[in-house]
């Protein structure tokens, strides 16, 4: 359906220009109509990008001399394009684009003119900048309605040329800035819902429109009646505005509460019927308190009302609450359900499964905030989409069901080394570099020499994380649980997250058993190795004597360590136990001399602990294990409770709810606590040029990958030709496909990147710009590079040392700033575990040398007491003749 009347506007300053209609106006309308040239092209894609909701977009591209851009532009979503002879004719060439989303510019505006420009088409017209409105007015009345559709722009746009081209069933384009939804605006601007129902006609003989009122969805909610002046207030108040036949203007909902949004009005196909699109606001459409005039709502939009409403308050007990509750389980129930869908054989038995996944589907979307009408209008919008893809399963789906994966196929369909090479050859556009076309386990590549700094900036973004107000949202009440009431609430908390319903204590106090240290003697001899290294290296940090400056003669400085006296450290435990992460928290807590270490670590579901765990934990000294993990634990440790000591200060890395709980803490000033850094998912970051070994690179990506699915690696291939990438891509590939944690690798693996530099400088310009948790250097002449090193959490320097020397054995902490933040943290190391204390030693001499100062200070800041306390000590010693 052509729209009645196409407002037209300056993308660029639409949203602000002073006179007529404003973007929510427009919206009333549907439609709107843009000139481009190739100084707008850019803003058209932001726009279309940023541009939600009602509009349908129709650009005058006539003056580009891209056709790929006008392609582009149908793609992202425009409507409709306006383009020219020459334009039409590379278009026809283009496969997806419907003709009817094609409008061709003719310039003549005779009937003669008209018939010879759009022989052979039939994509509608655009005549513009018309002067003579009735020479264009006599050629469509000549014509009848048997014509394309024509649209008519005019040299001195007014409300009467514009009326009288409407009347004709052609489409009037308007300045948005001359029209108006105010009827008592001034007298310049048009009125927008005269345009807009000066073609429609009434069969009755009062002369009102029938009016069809309908949802977003379009499901019908009633009939009602409209007049000009009923339409005019819809578009003025943006409410559903009718004229009742008894009552005349009707505010809907004025008395009953049950307004209406006005979304959106047009005209029917024959101009007999209007549309109102609406958002129903209250109990419903109908005066009987129905959804609609023909009863409650059916089907989907019944399901969603019924989701929303559960969401709102949901009575005790409600199965759809307890899902939104618990996004695993939901998860799951849709893994479940797809699943049986695609088993189901009989028609009863496909619409059952369908109709179990579209609830579990919904329930996912109303939790997120998602409507049914956003859904659709996502679906709207890819059919519309001339960039058709493929549309084949992805990789892993491929290989599990022996269909075709992907453009490019691969090893797991026909096997031919041939294809997969084609499908590792390196990327000349963003999208082959996406690196999702196959079943490959394979990071997107960007060459950065072709990229913008922008888009190698977005490519070296992390993984978004749930969002803070979210995990707050979680973790907040249970530390206030925590706090309130003490160990029951940490038992609690872990019989529900770890499952351990068992437990009846939520503290083990040393001295530990023997029984719960059992391990095997190679097990023993490999702890003991490691926490000699990582006690030598942290012992060889600390400050044996003070630091001790005189800084003026007899004014002697001094600043000295002591250690922290109560430390928490938190060992994570829930996708892998991380015994070293013990040593690495522990052994530098018994170095610096902490009175009381305390060790957290969530206990397996039987209620025990690693034992490895236990036997670091007893080598270290400690004081007690917290059998609790998350939020709860940092609580226990940091507000102490019946059996858990409370800390000074709090350690250890975790994910988002430790670091969030860590967070709270630390600014709670009545916990008096103080933590490390934000330590969370883990990240590496390789550094490789053509002496690298290509089995060595794909080992540590791989190292980290397989931490978790929000881990995330990154390749800097310095400089390497297609056949090095591909040999680092190829050894990716086949070492994570051999890995236990393939799937977790899979998951990290989606969003980590490799960048393609032309150098070392660039190399680390990007590496120091990302800030990685680990940086792996497998370059010519390592170790000289190190010293372009500005941010990173540790650095693993030449061929033979891989990153995980570091996670466990060589003597460097592994717990290390994540997310950027090696940018302004360090690693855990001593100076985690002491406070510096500074003292000032001054001789009589030395008093007199910098009094001075100190009273002239004192007395700009008009601190009397604090130059007495020299003036005094200085007139002493002139009484004393202390110093003659
Ligand atoms: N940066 C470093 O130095 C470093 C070192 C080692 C590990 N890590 C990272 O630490 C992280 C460890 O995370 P993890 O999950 O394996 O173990 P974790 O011990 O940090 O978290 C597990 C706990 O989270 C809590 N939890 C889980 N789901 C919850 C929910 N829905 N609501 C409230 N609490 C919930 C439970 O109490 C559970 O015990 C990983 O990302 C790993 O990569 C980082
Ligand atoms: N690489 C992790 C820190 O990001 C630490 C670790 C423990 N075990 C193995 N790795
Ligand atoms: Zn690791």
């Amino acid at each position: 359906m052509a729209s009645a009347l196409l407002p037209a506007i300056d993308i660029a300053t639409y949203t602000t220009q002073s006179s007529g209609l404003r973007p929510e106006g427009l919206s009333y309308i549907g439609s709107v109509f843009t000139k481009l040239d190739a100084q707008s092209i850019d803003d058209a894609f932001l726009y279309l990008q940023q541009t939600t909701g009602p509009f349908a977009t129709y650009f005058d591209v006539s003056s580009l001399s891209s056709i790929d851009d006008i392609v582009s532009l149908l793609d992202s979503g425009a409507a409709k394009v306006f383009v020219n002879r020459q334009q039409l004719d590379q278009l026809s060439d283009v496969k997806n684009v419907d003709a009817d989303r094609i409008v061709l510019c003719i310039s003549g505006q005779t009937k003669e003119d008209i018939i010879d420009s759009i022989a052979g088409t039939s994509v509608g017209i655009y005549t513009q900048d018309v002067q003579d409105v009735d020479l264009v007015e006599s050629w469509l009345k000549e014509y009848g309605t048997e014509r394309p559709e024509v649209y008519v722009s005019f040299a001195n746009p007014t409300a009467d040329s514009a009326l009288r081209i409407s009347k004709l069933s052609a489409v009037p384009i308007v300045p948005a800035n001359l029209l108006t939804n105010d009827s008592k605006a001034e007298p310049e601007l048009i009125n927008a819902a005269k345009l807009l129902i000066a073609n429609a006609t009434s069969d009755r003989p009062d002369g009102l429109f029938t009016t069809l009122v309908t949802d977003e969805r379009g499901v019908a909610l009633g009939l009602v009646y409209s007049s000009e002046e009923s339409v005019s207030e819809s578009l003025r108040t943006g409410r559903g505005v009718y004229q009742s036949r008894k009552r005349g203007l009707w505010y809907k909902g004025e008395s009953s509460g049950d307004v209406q949004e006005l979304v959106r009005i047009s005209l029917d196909c024959d101009h007999d019927c209007l549309r109102f699109v609406v958002r129903q606001k209250g109990r419903g459409f109908c005066h009987l308190a129905t959804a609609t005039c023909f009863g409650q709502y059916q089907g989907l939009s019944r399901l969603q009302q019924t989701l929303q409403s559960r969401k709102d308050s949901a009575p005790e007990g409600s199965y759809t609450a307890r899902l939104f509750n618990d996004p695993q389980m939901l998860k799951a129930k849709i893994m479940e359900e797809a699943n049986e869908l695609c088993e189901a054989k009989t028609k009863e038995d496909v619409a059952f499964e369908a109709a179990d996944l579209f609830y579990f589907a919904m329930t996912k979307c109303i939790a997120a905030g998602v409507t049914l009408e956003d859904v659709e209008r996502n679906l709207d919008a890819k059919s519309v989409k001339v960039k058709r893809r493929k549309g084949d399963a992805k990789g892993p789906y491929a290989a599990k069901f022996g269909v075709a994966s992907g453009t490019n196929g691969t090893a797991q369909t026909n096997g031919t080394t041939e294809m997969v090479k084609e499908a590792a050859s390196v990327p000349k556009s963003k999208e082959d570099s996406a690196g999702i076309k196959d079943g490959r386990i394979q990071m997107r590549r960007y060459i950065t020499a072709e990229e913008t700094p922008g888009a190698v900036q977005e490519a070296l973004k992390r993984p978004s994380q749930r969002s803070t107000d979210k995990i707050m949202g979680i973790v907040k009440p249970i530390i206030s649980a925590i706090q309130e009431r003490g160990d029951a609430a940490v038992l609690e908390y872990t019989h529900k997250f770890e499952k351990a319903t068992s437990l009846t204590s939520p503290v083990l106090k040393a001295p530990f058993p023997q029984s719960m240290m059992q391990l095997p003697p190679e097990t023993i001899e490999a702890i003991d190795i490691s926490f000699e290294n990582i006690r030598r290296f942290h012992a060889a940090q600390k400050e044996e004597k003070a630091l001790v400056v005189e800084t003026m003669p007899g004014v002697v400085c001094s600043r000295f360590s002591r250690p922290i006296e109560r430390v928490g450290l938190y060992v994570p435990g829930g996708t892998a136990v991380l015994p070293s992460t013990a040593l690495m928290l522990g052994v530098p807590a018994m170095v610096a001399g902490c009175k009381k270490i305390v060790m957290a670590t969530p206990p397996r579901s039987d209620g025990s602990i690693t034992p490895e765990v236990v036997y670091v934990a007893h080598k270290v000294g400690a004081e007690s294990i917290v059998l609790a993990g998350g939020a709860q634990a940092v609580a226990a440790m940091a507000y102490g409770t019946e059996s858990v000591s409370k800390v000074d200060k709090i350690l250890g890395p975790g994910n988002q709810f430790v670091t969030a709980a860590k967070m709270i803490v630390s600014n709670d000033t009545t916990a008096g606590v103080s933590i490390d850094m934000p330590a969370g998912p883990s990240e590496v970051l390789v550094v490789a040029d053509a002496t690298a070994n290509p089995a060595f690179v794909a080992s540590d990506l791989l190292s980290q990958a397989e931490h978790g699915v929000d881990s995330q690696v990154i390749l800097i291939a310095v400089d390497l030709t297609a056949e090095q990438l591909q040999a680092i891509e190829d050894e990716l590939h086949a070492q994570a496909s051999a890995l236990p944690r393939v799937d977790i690798v899979r998951g990290a693996i989606e969003h980590s990147v490799t960048l393609v530099t032309k150098d070392i400088n660039e190399a680390m310009r990007l590496s120091n710009l990302y800030a990685p948790e680990h940086l792996i250097l497998q370059v010519r002449d390592a170790s000289s590079v190190v010293s372009l090193v500005e941010n990173a959490g540790s650095v693993f320097v030449g061929p033979w040392t891989p990153e995980s020397v570091g996670d466990y054995s060589a003597g460097v902490n592994h717990s290390l700033p994540t997310y950027g933040y090696a940018k302004q943290y360090s690693g855990v190391n001593l100076a985690s575990y002491v406070k510096h204390i500074t003292s000032s030693n001054l001789t009589a001499e030395g008093l007199r040398n910098v009094g001075g100062a100190v009273m002239q200070l004192a007395k700009v800041e008009e601190l009397e007491a604090h130059r007495r306390a020299v003036s005094i000590r200085l007139a002493h010693m002139d009484r004393m003749g202390a110093l003659g």
